[in-house]
């Protein structure tokens, strides 16, 4: 099986192409693709699909002709991965499988299509605009904190730390524990601290995540999203530009009326071939 491997902000994916649809991805297989000790080791896998080819993705498409198939490391299958999204474009755009132009790009996900920009190492990618829709819990250790519920196409809990506690020093080794009644699908959850003020932002952030079906990682694109929605709330806005620094690096989040803007780097390292057993 051919594979790139790439990542955004050190949220990392291993790329299969498979542009009719033929190859059977099993969460086995994306969970063996996916492990660091056996396997090549990544957050996810993006399987680069044309959207006519794929039964959810002809659905979905509008006018997009690549459909991101996207898969937690766990073999889950995600609504919307943002650094997933950014790091899918950048490799349409290097293997040919799409033409760079002024226009931006479409691409189908379960969330519907997004639409990206490239300009040198940054992809920005423009999504739904975060919905903040309740309060809710996480447990961590014997921390409770509070937070806010985010939909950005796939579900989010934003949880301020209390400036008592140092976000470096949080145990993200275990899971933390969410009300299974807001979040019946499971939940990314963010942890946050204010930013020291940046220059050309309104809000600056430090986050770390726990991601539904990846553990902790070092970026997550629609946190970042999520976190921006909720400190510009926080800051009385209802628009703007945040700074959200992730332990892998900087995303800047652009909220606007109807959507959201995710920047930041996105990279591919390496091509090869890899054979795995698929059970
Ligand atoms: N890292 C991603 C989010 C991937 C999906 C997530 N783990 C979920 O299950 O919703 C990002 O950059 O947005």
């Amino acid at each position: 099986m051919e594979f790139t491997k790439g990542h955004g902000t050190g949220n990392d994916f291993v790329i299969l192409p498979d542009p009719d649809g033929a190859l059977d991805l099993t969460p086995g297989l994306v969970a063996a693709l996916c492990d660091r000790r056996r396997g090549l080791g990544a957050d996810g896998v993006l399987r680069v699909v044309r959207a006519a080819k794929h039964p959810e993705g002809a659905a979905l498409a509008g006018d997009a002709e690549w459909f991101m198939d996207y898969r937690n490391a766990d073999g889950s299958v995600a609504e919307m991965c943002g650094n997933g999204a950014r790091v899918f474009v950048r490799y349409l755009l290097e293997t040919g499988l799409a033409t760079p132009s002024g226009a931006a790009l479409p691409v189908a996900t379960r969330a519907g299509v997004v639409r990206a920009l490239v300009e040198g190492d940054t992809v920005s990618v423009e999504m739904r605009r975060p919905q903040l829709y309740d309060v809710a819990t996480a447990a961590l250790g014997g921390l409770t904190l509070s937070g806010t519920a985010v939909d950005v196409g796939n579900p989010h809990l934003v949880c301020a730390l209390p400036g008592s506690l140092d976000l470096a020093g949080l145990d993200l080794t275990r899971a933390p524990v969410f009300d299974t009644g807001v979040f019946p699908s499971g939940v990314n959850v963010e942890f946050t601290a204010p930013g020291d003020p940046v220059s050309g932002t309104d809000v600056h952030v430090l986050m770390r995540v726990y991601e539904r079906g990846s553990a902790e990682t070092l970026s997550c694109g629609t946190g970042a999203c999520a976190v921006a929605a909720v400190a510009l709330r926080d800051a009385g806005r209802d628009t703007g530009t945040a700074t959200v620094d992730v332990p892998g690096g900087r995303l800047t989040v652009t909220v606007t009326d109807d959507s959201c803007w995710l920047a930041g780097p996105a990279l591919l390292i390496a091509t090869g071939t890899v054979t795995l057993p698929t059970s």
